[in-house]
């Protein structure tokens, strides 16, 4: 990482400090291969000298609007560059063609107007400030002089801002293919209403983002010869089904359950439904608002949202009916039958709860009961039927709710998909790909392994088109050049995507 410079005393220097990862100072004195530094707060600190890097004295006070313009590109001067730039609202960096956002936590308004929109529009790349219209824009004209479709990669940690960027980038997408709207809706104004409803099903708070997606999206927008916006279709991929059934302190589940348990009272009287502590789906965390949100208020606004993208107020009450019964399944528990390894239904209770949901599903609740408390295996010969004891039953309670919730999600999408419509003759599209973020807990489940093997394989993409492929081509052109040192992954995929190692986990 960055430029080999020697360090004397009397040099300025980055130096990690843990606390607030990196601190810079004047080199004092050097012994053998530590020097002592005096940095900025008056302490002294020692440091291995192969671990410090130069600071660049001279560099502009209000940063640069592109990495490669740095004097010394190293992890404290790309992070001082864009320090600097935050301080100033200045929330967007190029490091060549590619775009850095740092989330502002506050909407910056005067970023994102119309007035910016017809700014960007056609200019330059790197002739404006960076910005993520000029992705976009760089992304569409590209598609319309060339004939090829072009996607767009919003990578990031959980809480980085790529689904907000997202949004960003299709509203400017929308602006520069969207058509004057005639009857009814355009399709870019039914792809931007479809993401309230898709927020409502598919985000929850967690411990980073009171937002968080906890699915992965691709968005295409497909264009006609003209560079009009002629359809669109949304993509959807691993939703995080076991949320459904288990959330710890502080996060929340999906926020359609507490939307719903906040809707007027006479949808609670029609879902049979109470306050969310009531739920033990929802009780496993103390959180149940979220601040500055209004359930109640959002709750309505999903009702609009789902009218725009053309959900009709019966599928719309059935989507409920879903959602309501995924709460009550969660109150039915079990206790030890009479017969070895069964169960029945625990109290009245939880008679109360399997009926609301059998009536809200709309199936018999006999037949509810036994999918829950037995096991059906079908062999080649005859069909099995097995009873099952409460702990299996419960197992088999929360499987259930989360194969119905993600089948609802899936259900959503694809209605989403056929109420925008999709253009079988489009000539080109624009790919947005927003995945949800790489995350790391002292436990991680099945599912965060398999959000971070996607980012990890992200990555090797990203370093195969800018380090790699681009590194190949000077070699070939013989031009001459210093090899750039990057953290190539490959052997963390080649680990996970070889067969002997999945055979080793599953014989575990
Ligand atoms: N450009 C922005 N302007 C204003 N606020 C922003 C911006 N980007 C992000 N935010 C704020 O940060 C929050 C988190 O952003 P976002 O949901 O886009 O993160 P994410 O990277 O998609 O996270 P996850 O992977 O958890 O879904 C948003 O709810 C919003 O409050």
């Amino acid at each position: 990482m960055g430029t080999k410079v020697n360090i004397i005393v009397g040099s300025h220097v980055w130096a990690e400090e843990p606390d607030v990862a990196w601190v810079d100072g004047e080199v004092v004195k050097i012994n053998g291969e530590e020097a002592e530094i005096q940095v900025a707060n008056g302490k002294k600190i020692v440091q291995k000298l192969s671990k410090l890097y130069p600071k660049d004295m001279e560099a502009a006070a209000g940063g640069v609007d592109d990495m490669t313009k740095l004097s010394y590109l190293h992890e404290p001067g790309v992070l001082q560059n864009l320090a600097t730039r935050y301080e100033l609202n200045e929330i967007y960096t190029y490091t060549g063609n590619i775009l850095i956002a740092v989330n502002p936590f506050q909407r910056l308004q005067h970023l994102y107007d119309s007035h910016m929109m017809q700014q960007y529009k056609g200019a330059p790349f790197g002739e404006l400030s960076p910005h993520v219209f000029a992705v976009a824009d760089v992304a569409y004209r590209a598609m319309i002089h060339e004939g090829r479709s072009n996607s767009i990669l919003v990578s990031g940690e959980s809480g980085a801002g790529k689904t907000e960027t997202t949004k960003m980038l299709m509203q400017y997408l929308a602006y520069l293919g969207g058509r004057a709207a005639t009857e009814g809706r355009t399709v870019e104004q039914q792809v931007l209403e479809s993401n309230p409803v898709l927020e409502a099903f598919g985000n929850a708070k967690t411990v980073r983002n009171n937002n968080s997606s906890r699915f992965g999206k691709f968005v295409e927008i497909q264009f006609d010869k003209h560079g009009r916006i002629s359809g669109a279709a949304v993509r959807t991929y691993l939703l995080e089904r076991s949320r459904v059934c288990q959330i710890s302190d502080p996060e929340r589940n999906y926020h359609c359950f507490y939307l719903l348990c906040a809707a007027p009272q006479e949808e609670l009287d029609k879902y049979k439904l109470e306050h969310p502590r009531t739920y033990h789906y929802l009780n496993k965390s103390n959180c149940y608002d979220l601040v500055g949100v209004s359930d109640a208020r959002e709750y309505l606004a999903t009702r609009r949202a789902m009218d725009i993208v053309g959900i009709s107020t019966q599928e719309q009450d059935a989507i409920f009916r879903v959602v309501a019964a995924i709460l009550h399944i969660g109150n039915i528990e079990f206790a030890k039958g009479k017969e070895a390894d069964s169960s029945v239904l625990k109290d009245d209770k939880s008679k109360f709860h399997l009926e609301t949901a059998a009536e809200l599903l709309m199936c018999d609740p006999g037949a509810l009961t036994d999918a829950l408390c037995k096991r059906v295996m079908v062999t080649p010969e005859e069909v099995i039927k097995r009873s099952l004891d409460p702990y299996s039953a419960t197992i088999s309670r929360d499987g259930f709710a989360k194969t119905i919730y993600s089948r609802l999600f899936d259900w959503l999408v694809d209605k989403i998909n056929s109420s925008i419509g999709q253009d079988a003759n489009s000539k080109c599209l624009i790919g947005v790909l927003d995945i949800y973020g790489f995350e790391s807990f002292k436990s991680n489940s099945f599912e965060q392994f398999c959000i971070n093997y996607t980012n990890e394989k992200l990555q090797q993409h990203f370093n195969q088109h800018v380090f790699k492929m681009e590194q190949e081509e000077y070699t070939k052109e013989q031009i001459d050049w210093s090899y750039i040192e990057f953290v190539d992954n490959q052997d963390v995929l080649d680990l996970i995507e070889k067969e002997t190692w999945w055979r080793y986990c599953t014989s575990r």
